[in-house]
């Protein structure tokens, strides 16, 4: 989506190498207003550096949900960025500046994201969708032939099938989907290409159910400090999250 012709736009995806998490830069080439998707907190330099080489001011760091495997970089860059406002679902109880509901729209300049709620990996998840530009951020919700895992934090295997189908799977096929995580080197996919070769989410309902059962994934390394601090979306302090 970067090449040729004029843009009205600014997009980077950003890799956190340690969590394989994503993040998402975007922003309004006129009025340089920004929002950051999904934010870690160790790659906060990283970030701000782009932020201020491409001249943007950050309105908004925006998180899909509580995430249980990393430490937001929200708090932070509230604390560096003097206009940035945090964001998070306002069902999952966390606390940020702007609690976001379905049907929200986020603006940044001329360009907006509309707030889907898609339940099922946590109760909070919200996917945002960049209509203009055929764009879904899908958070944990979808991953790339995969999906966010169900056995914590108010997972629920037939939630999550039932968000992805009504919410995602919905949008026209050729919709470009980036998720908050990869672990084997992707780095998109589109709704067609789930809807058909979702090795998890292109199955019946039951099936899928069974297979989130029988998943037995390892607990992330650091869920113990990340879920407290991204309660409040985030600590503010980076010395403090190394501890
Ligand atoms: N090994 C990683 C955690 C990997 C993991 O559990 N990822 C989550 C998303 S972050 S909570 C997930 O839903 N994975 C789905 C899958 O199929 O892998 C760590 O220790 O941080």
């Amino acid at each position: 989506m970067n090449i040729g012709g004029e843009k009205d736009f600014i997009f980077k995806q950003l890799l956190d190498y340690k969590s394989y998490t994503y993040t998402y830069l975007l922003g309004d080439c006129l009025s340089r207003e920004a929002v950051l998707i999904d934010p870690v907190i160790e790659m906060a330099d990283r970030d701000i550096q782009v932020i201020k080489d491409l001249g943007l001011n950050l309105k908004y760091a925006v998180n899909t949900h509580v995430h249980a495997d990393h430490i937001t970089g929200s708090g932070v860059l509230k604390k560096r960025l003097k206009d940035c406002k945090s964001m998070i679902a306002s069902v999952s109880q966390a606390k940020a500046d702007i609690k976001l509901n379905e049907g929200d729209l986020i603006k940044f300049g001329g360009h907006e994201l509309e707030v889907r709620s898609t339940p099922g990996h946590t109760d909070g998840c919200l996917s945002y969708v960049w209509h203009d530009k055929m764009v879904v951020f899908t958070g944990d919700a979808v991953l790339i032939r995969g999906c966010g895992r169900t056995d914590f934090q108010q997972g629920d295997a037939g939630r999550l099938y039932d968000s992805v189908h009504k919410k995602i799977f919905v949008l026209p096929k050729d919709y470009i989907i980036y998720p908050a995580h990869d672990y084997t080197g992707q780095t998109s996919s589109t709704v067609g290409e789930e809807i058909r070769y979702n090795s998890r989410l292109s199955k019946t309902r039951d099936e899928f159910i069974k297979i989130m059962k029988e998943l037995n994934l390892p607990y992330p390394k650091q869920i113990d400090k990340a879920l407290p601090a991204n309660m409040v979306c985030g600590i503010f302090d980076e010395e403090e999250a190394k501890n």
